[in-house]
């Protein structure tokens, strides 16, 4: 899913805003081109008007040439003005500057993203978030130069004209004006039908996207699962929307447009009408008719393109709105800035957490202190509330009340990089980048050196297979990602941990998915990595957790229990219960694989 957007129909206006503001630092560049052209179709309006003049001035008896001349030079003169403003404008899309503003609104964007909420982040699907880094912003900068031009010109060319002819022959003026309150209701008719019509293609656009992303991404469980012909199909059915939106998007404008171009059309006749009914009349001069004539004919075929027009100019609209939303999402509150903790315990107090959209909430009033340098497991049934706790810590998104403090000070006190200093977090899957291993290690402290990344890998237990590898650490992940198993994988992060040697730990489990010999080789390496540091690991099995100081038991959002593993057995609780239940589940395992297989003796 994406954020939700708006669906009025954007003033001209709020778009200038928003291009202004999507221009940054490029945006004194961007209103110089736009007054650049707007100056120029002024000249344009002006050269037009000249015809009004010039024609009478050569239809005169006898031809006053004189007044010819002039009146050539003075729309000469009017058109190189336009020429020249427009190709000043022009300099600015053709020069580095399209380019300029493109980099700056990825860097931009990508900025924001970093200080996201990691909860607001999460609301997005990864290829919908790809579409509007990628291909939104260049649907919103691309037409930039061309576009606002052509829409400018068509705009402020007849009002030009109109105005310069009110002062030769105010009826010819209204005639020409005659287009314009019927026009503005279509046009506004159109935009809306085009709006809706535009979010619905960006909307099917993004979906379509982030569908086909995560096909790729998963195909091997699809595969694995006998699913990938199912998905293919829902594949398929997302391909068939976006089919069906932009049709009905081509259809949808097309009446409007068909209705603006006979507008005109009909406008043009009327003018025509009364133009030859004032000249036989004798109210109106041969010479000033034929101008109209000239001038009318000039702008009324562009005026007909103008709904096709303003159509990209939406599609750059709904660009632009994409990424406002991206923007919208405002990194959380920071209280006033605190130096870094100088020891490590950390305190949740009496902390309430519900997610965005959820009503209930997924953790109840904890409190709970984890003494520097222990191991706290944090235990209960999917859902308890767990995983919340340590994304609390991690600041994925604020608890709504209650505090979290690191060494004593809240976390909200201290900034992003501190805060990420003291924590190291090794999740059950590890995602690997598509760079060597050597690099993939170095992210845990990108400063590190060759010899201190390997000096680590060989800590985490992971040397061994990675120079088995055909070129050792310096083998790309991409060549051989799919070959490491989930325990050299997971050795490869607890590397990164321990590069990072940051004084908490957190693990969500590294050890669950993993068969016997590679939990072996992965717990020697949580072993080194958590020696002398604050502990939190999420367990599910809870005879990975039994030396553990201090076990925190949660259930439905509630911190229920607490102790060591031996008090808790004897306090007979919940812990003892879940205990009791994993116990008998392992002993009905190991009875029902020892029995024979039926039909062998
Ligand atoms: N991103 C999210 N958005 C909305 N609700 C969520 C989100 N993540 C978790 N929840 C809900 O919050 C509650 C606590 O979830 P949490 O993941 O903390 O439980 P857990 O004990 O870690 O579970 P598990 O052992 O299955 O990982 C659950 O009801 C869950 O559905």
């Amino acid at each position: 899913m994406s954020p939700p957007m708006s669906r009025a129909i954007p003033r001209f206006s709020d778009t200038y805003r928003r291009l202004i503001l999507a221009a940054g630092e490029q945006a004194p560049a961007v209103r110089r081109m736009l007054l650049c052209f707007a100056l120029a179709a002024v000249a344009q309006g002006l050269a037009f008007a000249c015809f009004f003049p010039l024609f009478s001035a050569l239809l005169a008896e006898p031809t006053d040439v004189s007044a010819v001349a002039m009146w050539l030079l003075v729309m000469a003169l009017a058109m190189a003005a336009d020429l020249l403003l427009a190709w000043r404008g022009h300099a600015f899309e053709y020069g580095a500057a399209v380019a300029d503003v493109t980099h700056d609104l990825r860097l931009r964007l990508g900025r924001h993203l970093r200080a996201m909420p990691m909860q607001s982040l999460a609301a997005w699907r990864t290829g919908d978030l790809a579409a509007t880094l990628g291909g939104n912003i260049d649907e919103a900068v691309a037409p930039l130069g061309s576009l606002v031009q052509v829409i400018i010109r068509l705009m402020v060319v007849p009002a030009t004209s109109i105005l310069v002819t009110l002062a030769v022959d105010w009826r010819m003026a209204l005639a020409m004006a005659l287009i314009f309150p019927l026009a503005v209701p279509i046009h506004r008719w159109q935009r809306r039908a085009s709006m809706a019509e535009h979010h619905a293609v960006a909307e099917a656009h993004a979906r379509t996207n982030a569908d086909i992303v995560e096909y790729t991404q998963g195909l091997a469980v699809l595969r694995s699962l006998g699913q990938a012909g199912p998905r293919t199909a829902r594949l398929g059915a997302a391909l068939a929307h976006l089919k069906t939106v932009q049709e009905e998007a081509m259809g949808a404008a097309l009446l409007p447009t068909l209705l603006m171009a006979g507008l005109v059309e009909l406008g043009l006749l009327v003018v025509l009408a009364l133009g030859l009914a004032w000249v036989t009349q004798g109210s109106l001069s041969v010479a000033a008719f034929a101008a109209l004539l000239v001038v009318i004919l000039r702008f009324s075929e562009p005026l007909a393109l103008f709904n096709e027009l303003t159509q990209v100019f939406d599609l750059m609209e709904s660009a632009l709105l994409r990424m406002d939303a991206v923007v919208a999402a405002k990194p959380l509150p920071n209280l006033p800035p605190s130096p870094p903790p100088r020891h490590h315990e950390v305190r949740f107090e009496a902390v309430s957490f519900t997610y965005a959209g959820d009503s209930e909430p997924a953790l109840k009033e904890v409190s709970a202190e984890l003494a520097e340098r222990t191991m706290t497991a944090l235990v209960g049934p999917s859902g308890s509330g767990k995983s919340t706790l340590v994304r609390l810590l991690t600041r994925y998104a604020d608890p709504q009340a209650g505090t979290v403090r690191i060494g004593g000070i809240d976390i909200r006190a201290l900034s992003a990089n501190d805060l990420n200093r003291c924590l190291s977090v090794v999740f059950q899957d590890v995602y690997l980048f598509d760079d060597t291993i050597l690099e993939n290690i170095r992210l845990g402290r990108p400063e590190a050196s060759d010899a201190e990344v390997e000096a680590a890998a060989r800590a985490a237990n992971a040397d061994a297979f990675i120079r088995r590898l055909p070129q050792g650490y310096r083998t790309p992940v991409g060549d051989i990602g799919g070959s490491l198993s989930g325990g050299e994988r997971q050795r490869i992060s607890i590397a990164r941990a321990i590069l990072k040697d940051a004084p908490i730990v957190v693990l969500d489990e590294p050890t669950a998915a993993l068969d016997t010999e590679s939990e072996r080789a992965v717990q020697t390496a949580i072993d080194t990595l958590v020696r002398a540091r604050t502990v939190i690991v999420i367990a599910h099995r809870l005879s990975t957790i039994v030396g553990a100081d201090q076990i925190l038991v949660f259930d439905n959002a509630h911190l229920v229990e607490r102790g060591r593993h031996p008090d808790l057995l004897a306090a007979n609780g919940r812990y003892a219960s879940l205990w009791k239940a994993q116990q008998s589940a392992k002993s009905w395992h190991t009875a029902a694989t020892d029995a024979p297989c039926p039909g062998k003796p």
